[in-house]
């Protein structure tokens, strides 16, 4: 659109103004002109007649005493009326001039206003008129011209009267609105739509477009406000989804704890960093004893309702913020102590076996409750070993805990180099 080139509207109307004005104009005069020329001629010809019957009736004095410096001047007073191409006095009945103005084209002729001179009731002679057509129709076309100007002269002053009123009324309100409307900015939907036109009594169709725009920006910016709140709603009921999303991938559902997940990505990060401050760091296998019998003999919910227990059991108790559980996988769980020495972990083992078993009770559905043990191998990381060796020397130390009779913990003595 914007590769259209500008019109102004004002110019647009003003130029279909001018020519179907002049068109119009054209045509009036046109047949003002045929009406006038088919009327102007009669009119003319009934005017000179109307002179040529006074001057029929002033002559007759002038003649009968036959004196020509008499009727000379005033048929030469006559004969200056536009239109008058011969003028005589004849001889009563006769065709013979007594006096005359202008070309003779009465030979042979017969006059166009033929009126006798009357005295007394008696004819003394006759007054003979030529009209000069070419003359009459000069004059009809002449008026006609001057009309024509003056039409045109009427049709500038208007068409240049109708610019300045269409400039003031609807070109500049115009404009102001555009430029108005080119102010309002995507972050300033609100800015006020004033076109800056003078107080008026009334309003026209500008002050309409005006006043709907308006109401249109009230209700964009009603709008952008609605989905600006509901977009501000909606990402923070996404980020709290993400949060729980988050913590539902690292996280056992079961037990709470994390899981081999979260253990995958968390326990490498706590060998490097032991590794990188030769910092300790000691892991502990916790393993439910004989919990293949608990599932076969109370079920598989009494089952999983040990493991929640335990596992919250283990959240709960460790030390520290930076100690950590996950679940390993089945009923085993591994606590990661970053900062333990063997032998704090090994307390820390101890401690948890106890309270195994003396504060986990299942309820049984038939009255009573279900009392568990565990087991624990211990180790803790040294000088060049990796993640997964540390592993699976805590791991031995369970089996060997298990072996050993379950209820118990077992740590890893140092493996020298
Ligand atoms: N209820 C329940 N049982 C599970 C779950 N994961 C693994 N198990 C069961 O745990 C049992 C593990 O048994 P085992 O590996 O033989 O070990 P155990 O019976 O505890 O014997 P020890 O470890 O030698 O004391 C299997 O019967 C698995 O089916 C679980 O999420 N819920």
């Amino acid at each position: 659109m914007s590769d259209v080139p500008f019109q102004p509207i004002a110019l647009r109307l003003t130029r279909s103004v001018v020519i179907n004005g002049l068109l119009a104009a054209l045509l009036l005069c046109g047949l003002v002109g045929w009406w006038e020329r088919h009327t102007a001629l009669d009119r003319l010809e009934a005017a000179l007649r109307v002179q040529g019957e006074e001057l029929a009736h002033a002559l007759p004095e002038a003649v009968w005493q036959v004196s020509p410096d008499l009727v000379q001047p005033q048929l030469e007073a006559a004969s200056k009326r536009v239109g008058v191409a011969y003028l005589a006095v004849l001889e009563p009945g006769g065709s013979r001039p007594i006096a005359e103005v202008g070309q003779q084209q009465l030979r042979g002729l017969s006059a166009d206003i033929d009126l006798p001179l009357l005295r007394e009731g008696r004819e003394i002679g006759r007054l003979a008129m030529m009209l000069d057509r070419a003359a009459i129709q000069r004059s009809v076309y002449e008026a006609m011209l001057k009309s024509m100007l003056a039409s045109l002269a009427l049709i500038v002053v208007m068409v240049g009267l109708v610019l300045l009123l269409l400039r003031r009324h609807l070109q500049q309100p115009m404009q102001a609105l555009a430029a108005a409307l080119r102010r309002l900015e995507a972050e300033d939907l609100g800015a006020h739509l004033d076109l800056h036109r003078p107080p008026r009594r009334t309003r026209d169709e500008i002050d309409e477009v005006a006043a709907a725009l308006s109401g249109l920006q009230q209700r964009v910016l009603r709008h952008v406000d609605e989905l600006d709140a509901r977009v501000a709603e909606r990402t923070e009921q996404l980020q709290r989804a993400l949060e729980q999303l988050k913590i539902l991938a690292v996280t056992d559902p079961l037990t709470g704890c994390h899981n081999r997940l979260a253990f995958s990505q968390k326990f490498p990060e706590a060998v490097a960093h032991a590794q990188r401050y030769e910092r300790p760091l000691a892991v502990v296998f916790f393993d439910v004893d004989r919990f293949k019998v608990i599932n076969d003999t109370h079920g598989h919910p009494i089952g999983d309702r040990v493991l929640a227990d335990a596992g919250q059991l283990l959240r709960e108790t460790l030390r520290s913020s930076s100690d950590w559980v996950a679940r390993y996988g089945g009923e085993e769980f591994v606590l990661v102590l970053p900062e333990a020495s063997l032998q704090q972990a090994v307390d820390a083992a101890e401690r948890l076996r106890q309270m195994v078993e003396q504060d986990i009770r299942v309820p049984l559905d038939g009255g009573g409750s279900l009392q568990i043990t565990a087991s624990f191998g211990v180790a803790q990381w040294q000088r060049g070993e990796t993640g997964e060796q540390l592993l699976e020397r805590a791991d031995a130390q369970l089996y060997a805990a298990k072996h050993a009779g379950r209820n118990r913990v077992m740590p890893a003595v140092a493996v020298i180099a």
